[in-house]
């Protein structure tokens, strides 16, 4: 059976890559494209929409989906934790459906994120670095916050507080967000797509994980598994690695 894919946010950079990826892949083929100005209901003849949009529209996406009993893979950036919750609640009246937000869809971010929460506890320090093309309009990226907030949980349950820095005097905010007590600091850069840096440091050594997206068909394999995934995985899965034998 093909999976009938809606995509939206079609026209976009990311979602222009996945109509292509989608109609390319075995088993499944695009048969609604939606972009700002179009009416969501043509996606009610698809099993499955694909959302590359914005954070201030992927929540109205996502709920519509959900209420017409379309799984959803979201790759949209802005996830908290009470988004998150949010989901969760209109899944519970919807409990066929499945819905997978996945920060980056990229095989080595996913890995290398995993790399980072392992290595959380060993580490008095730690500071996120994440780089990005110009257009990207959300700061710091949905990888970096993810990345965060698992170091943030690794180094709690391990019993590490703030990383040292006797930092008192920072009137222009050179020291970077504190995301869940971890550094981040984002670039902005034409002739980059999406980089990630987590630097960790401690007596005598220091340990750099680096992802480099070159191209965003990186994101392709991740977008497509998913795609085949999720309809049979109700319910509410954050992250690819959820999808993933690691
Ligand atoms: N999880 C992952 O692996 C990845 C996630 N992302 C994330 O995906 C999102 C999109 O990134 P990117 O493709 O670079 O951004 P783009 O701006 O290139 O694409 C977004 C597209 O969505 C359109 N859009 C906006 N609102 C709506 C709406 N209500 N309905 C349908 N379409 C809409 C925009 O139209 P218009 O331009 O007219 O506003 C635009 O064409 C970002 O949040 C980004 O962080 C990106 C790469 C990988
Ligand atoms: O906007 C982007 O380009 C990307 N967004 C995602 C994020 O915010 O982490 C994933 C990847 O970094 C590319």
């Amino acid at each position: 059976m093909t999976i009938r894919v809606g995509v939206l946010g079609a026209q976009g950079r990311m979602g222009a890559e996945v109509c292509r990826a989608v109609d390319a892949a075995e088993g499944m083929e695009v048969v609604a494209k939606i972009d700002v100005g179009d009416d969501i209901s043509k996606l009610d003849g698809a099993q499955v929409v694909v959302d590359f949009t914005h954070p201030d529209v992927v929540m109205d996406n996502v709920k519509y989906a959900v209420e017409h009993g379309i799984h959803c893979v979201v790759g949209t950036s802005g996830f908290s934790a009470a988004r998150l919750d949010t989901v969760s609640e209109w899944l519970a009246a919807a409990p066929e459906v499945g819905v997978l937000i996945a920060p980056n869809f990229a095989i080595g971010a996913v890995l290398s994120m995993r790399f980072a929460e392992m290595a959380a506890k060993y580490y008095e320090s730690v500071e996120i670095i994440e780089l990005h093309h110009p257009r990207k309009a959300d700061a710091p990226s949905g990888t970096a916050a993810h990345t965060a907030r698992l170091i943030g949980a690794a180094r709690a349950a391990a019993g590490l507080g703030l990383a040292p820095d006797a930092t008192t005097h920072d009137p222009d905010g050179a020291r970077g967000a504190l995301v869940d007590d971890v550094r981040v600091h984002a670039v902005r850069l034409s002739g980059l797509i999406a980089h990630q840096e987590v630097l960790f440091g401690g007596p005598g050594e220091t340990l750099t994980i680096r992802h480099d997206s070159t191209d965003r068909n990186s994101f392709m394999p991740g977008v497509v598994l998913a795609v085949r995934s999720i309809v049979d995985r109700p319910g509410l899965l954050v992250g690819l690695d959820k999808l993933m034998d690691l």
